[in-house]
């Protein structure tokens, strides 16, 4: 991924200030896209996925259809609230502070962590937004200068986060390869000692509705990722039957998606889908997002037992060539999901 010095867009008062790079060549001046109003994506009650719960069996099959078919839903009953309602006040008072204060944390040259604006290769498309992107597991990986320490309890609140978010991340992995029939220790070990990233988005509103802009649609590289909304405004859609569909986060829910780690591992059981944010014109979105991927010892590959049962769909590569496939992407290139298919 590569990083540009640009202008932080909360600090842009109006579009007129914005270049055309801004503005995506997917959605156009006065172009109308159709979006799926009647689509919902699929809810799943994490209290019912144990064994001994008399709706188990259902919400197993609820979980592999939305795994399968959408590669989103949202998850309710998940035990998180309370970190969850800490976190969305650090990160709203984090975004609020004067752009020199959050500046102490920008990205450093070529690196992605901090922060700032990313321009995410293989786009020249500016994201409409500004982002604080941390490592956050395993805990030996957390470079905290980059960290703030304005508001006080970011920290420990991020930290808490992290691992509440980690902790029902471990607890989807099992049930998701209980569904496709794989031994739950297998890709639960994959995920010990895994990585975790936390980016929290911020986006402004975008003030004049001639022109439209929206960061790039894309997939998810890692394996899940638990999406939380901070304000109730609406901006994400997911492709769905080559339609967007905007998702209407219930509140307190987690949006959880699979990624492409996932969609290789499930040797394409499960699916990465593709998905935006839209601006909205009159007031800003915040949401934030962590991403879970297995360990870095762990090869890139399908399970085991699902390709000797239907033949690999995707290559082995080891996580090391994975993450150097991620950072060298060029415009142009074919999608990582894309590059690792082997063509039957
Ligand atoms: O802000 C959102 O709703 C989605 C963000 C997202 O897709 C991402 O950070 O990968
Ligand atoms: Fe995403």
């Amino acid at each position: 991924m590569e990083t540009l010095p640009v202008d932080n867009v909360q600090d842009f008062t109006s579009l007129k200030d914005i270049s055309q790079q801004y503005i995506s060549p997917e959605i156009m001046p006065g172009d109308q896209v159709s979006i799926h109003e009647s689509f919902e994506i699929p809810v799943i009650d994490m209290g019912k996925l144990t064994t001994d719960h008399v709706g188990y069996q259902n919400e197993m099959a609820k979980l592999y259809q939305a795994s399968k078919e959408w590669g989103f839903f949202q998850l309710i009953n998940h035990g998180a609230t309370t970190a969850i309602e800490k976190m969305k006040v650090v990160v709203e008072d984090f975004f609020k502070l004067p752009l020199e204060q959050k500046m102490v944390y920008a990205h450093q040259p070529n690196g992605v962590e901090g922060y700032g604006h990313v321009f995410a290769a293989p786009s020249k498309i500016l994201q409409w937004g500004d982002m604080l992107f941390l490592t956050s597991l395993p805990v030996s990986q957390r470079n905290l200068s980059l960290w703030p320490s304005t508001p006080a309890t970011f920290r420990s609140t991020c930290d808490e986060y992290s691992l509440e978010m980690d902790k029902i991340s471990k607890g989807l992995i099992r049930v998701m390869a209980t569904t496709l029939g794989v031994n739950p220790e297998i890709l639960s070990s994959m995920y010990e000692d895994g990585t975790q990233a936390i980016r929290m988005n911020y986006y402004p509103p975008a003030n004049e509705n001639e022109k439209v802009t929206h960061p790039k649609a894309h997939r998810d590289t890692t394996g899940i990722t638990l999406l939380v909304q901070i304000n109730e405004v609406n901006g994400l859609e997911i492709k769905k039957d080559n339609e967007w569909v905007l998702v209407k986060p219930i509140p307190g829910a987690i949006i959880i998606n699979i990624g492409d780690i996932m969609e290789v591992m499930s040797n394409g059981e499960y699916s990465s889908i593709e998905h935006r944010t839209i601006v909205n014109f009159q007031k800003q979105r915040l949401s934030i997002a962590a991403f879970h991927s297995p360990n870095l010892s762990t090869k890139i590959g399908p399970l085991p037992n699902l390709s000797t049962k239907n033949g690999a769909k995707f290559k082995t590569i080891e996580r090391e060539e994975y993450t150097r496939m991620l950072l060298t992407r060029k415009i142009g290139d074919e999608d990582i999901l894309d590059q690792v298919k082997i063509n039957q």
